[in-house]
């Protein structure tokens, strides 16, 4: 045989595929989740209008340049260069998306805006189970970016530090992947894996049903802005998962805590069945075979009273070091996206405070922001809410 050069080895070529960052809603909330995501909160200096507006023109046109893609202009070599060069020459669009959101320090540290914040919008208390640590919390402004590679999603980050230096400052940030499986014999998706092996985001609500987003995820009610209108709150949560913990546990004890097989990501009352099937928790009334407390049956009983709660969640899993007690420092980068704040994610997270599975979960960092509306091609990001100003 001959031997290989590394020159040879294949090369994992960027995808072309763009995802158009204009529209009524903002790119990046019901397009695909793909491999990357990275969510990174920044201080912004923004004193007046003017300077509010000229943030949100830079970043309108970063996205636009990083989301389309193309050839990175060359600069005389004594210049540092345009570009960070992690893509080469030609930057693919690789399925990238940016999207921006507001947080409540944002609104509450300048008087001018103060009565433009978003009516459900408040800065993240900390639940029982949380050890929130200060410095990976809260911020101005959010930024999820999320891309087919890690390189698309690192270079826009680095892109937006480099061009925007004046008036956003890095806070925090954590990065995560999941992997894409591609679909499944029956043409059904199948959902990957979190940290703890299950399948997550079975019963994540359609994005392709428009009435259901019209009403669980976007919003629209009459006691927000005019400017809200096609937003959405965004919850982030960085829960740590105690993984060595959780790889020692039962099996079945696994399966009860979630309320799912964990193979084939089944309810427990078809665990024959697959992760699409809905459990029937009516003819389960004393929790003898999906427990009351099991995490999906807190989260969603299912009655029509829940479905008020519902929410959007686009996770990634994490993977940093190792913790001082020498223990792996992974879990899940939860983001999720609904109308209402309250009814959604606080609600959610009150019904979950002392379930089970918080054994192995810790939360430790994260915020609450608001999603801005979509922007068309000649415009630019939150310019509903300066043109209100
Ligand atoms: C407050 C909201 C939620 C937090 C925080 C949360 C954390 C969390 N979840 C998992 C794993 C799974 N969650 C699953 C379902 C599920 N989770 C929430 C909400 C929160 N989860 C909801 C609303 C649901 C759907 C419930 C339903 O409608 O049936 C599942 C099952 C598969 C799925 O539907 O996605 C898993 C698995 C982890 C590991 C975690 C924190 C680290
Ligand atoms: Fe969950």
């Amino acid at each position: 045989a001959t031997e290989q050069s590394v020159t040879q080895a294949p090369l994992a070529q960027p995808s072309t595929e763009a995802i158009s960052p204009y529209g009524l809603h903002q790119a990046g909330i019901v397009t695909p989740r793909p491999a990357h995501g990275l969510f990174a909160s920044f201080a912004v200096l923004v004193r007046d209008k003017d300077e509010f507006e000229k943030l949100m023109r830079r970043l309108g046109e970063r996205i636009e340049v990083l989301t389309k893609g193309g050839p990175v202009p060359e600069l005389d070599p004594k210049l540092p260069p345009f570009d960070s060069g992690l893509l080469g020459p030609v930057i693919s669009p690789d399925a990238l998306t940016i999207t921006l959101s507001l947080g409540a320090s944002f609104f509450d540290s300048r008087d001018w805006l103060a009565a433009h914040k978003p009516a459900k919008l408040q800065r993240m208390t900390s639940f029982p189970n949380d050890a929130l640590v200060a410095e990976d919390c809260h911020g101005d402004l959010g930024v999820q970016i999320c891309a087919n590679s890690s390189d698309s999603v690192i270079h826009a980050l680095r892109d937006l530090i480099k061009n925007i230096p004046d008036q956003m400052v890095l806070k925090w940030k954590v990065e995560g992947s999941v992997p894409v499986l591609p679909a499944a014999a029956d043409g059904k998706a199948e959902n990957a894996r979190n940290f703890l092996g299950f399948r997550d985001g079975s019963a994540n609500p359609d994005p392709a049903d428009h009435a259901m987003m019209d009403r669980m995820l976007w919003v629209s009610a009459p006691d927000e802005p005019a400017w809200a209108k096609n937003g959405s709150y965004q919850a982030v949560r960085v829960i740590r998962n105690f993984v060595e913990r959780w790889d020692r546990t039962a099996l079945g004890e696994q399966e009860r805590i979630f309320g799912r097989m964990k193979m084939n990501g089944a309810p427990m009352d078809n665990p024959h069945g697959s992760e699409s099937d809905v459990p029937d928790y009516a003819k389960d009334p004393e929790g003898k075979v999906t427990r009351l407390t099991a995490h999906i049956r807190l989260a969603n009983d299912r009655t029509a009273a829940h479905q008020e709660n519902l929410i959007l969640r686009r996770p990634f899993n994490y993977s940093l070091g190792v913790t001082k007690s020498g223990q792996l420092d992974q879990g899940l980068l939860f983001i999720a996206y609904q109308a209402d704040l309250e009814a959604g994610f606080i609600t959610v997270q009150n019904r979950l405070n002392g379930e089970p599975l918080e054994e192995y979960i810790k939360p430790v960092g994260g915020g609450y922001f608001f999603a801005l509306p979509g922007f068309e091609a000649g415009s630019f990001p939150a310019s509903q809410l300066i043109a209100s100003l």
